[in-house]
């Protein structure tokens, strides 16, 4: 695949699995440009640091919203987004408006692992 500008995101009690599926999908993410919400991204560039990879911001502080803007301008392609459907959260409409935007814009979008590893595979 050419290469891409993908999106990384977890909510926060997924963000052990998630680091470990960036950390065993390295090699495949390298060569795209990345972005990522804020802590996610700091977690993401101590583990590989190798990654091209562009934090934004904290998910509640808008990161959601800007990786929203991204999609909505051409600028993400894919996204990889480790949903949290068991804790709510003060900025759950930013969630939802951004999966929204991925749906509209038709980007391939994997809320879960099962659904990572799929995506990752047409890296
Ligand atoms: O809350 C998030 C996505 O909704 C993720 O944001 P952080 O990566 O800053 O934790």
């Amino acid at each position: 695949m050419p290469a891409v500008q993908a999106a990384l995101i977890s909510h926060d009690r997924l963000k052990p699995q998630f680091v470990e599926w960036v950390v065993r999908h390295r090699l495949a993410l390298q060569p795209h440009t990345l972005f990522a919400t804020g802590t996610t991204g700091g977690l993401i560039k101590e583990a590989c640091p190798e990654l091209n990879l562009t934090p934004l911001k904290s998910g509640p502080l808008g990161g959601d919203q800007q990786i929203g803007a991204m999609i909505c301008e051409g600028n993400i392609h894919a996204m990889f987004f480790f949903i949290d459907p068991l804790t709510p959260m003060p900025h759950d409409v930013d969630v939802k408006a951004l999966i929204r935007l991925t749906a509209l814009y038709n980007i391939p979008t994997a809320l879960n692992e099962a659904t990572a590893d799929r995506v990752i595979a047409g890296f």
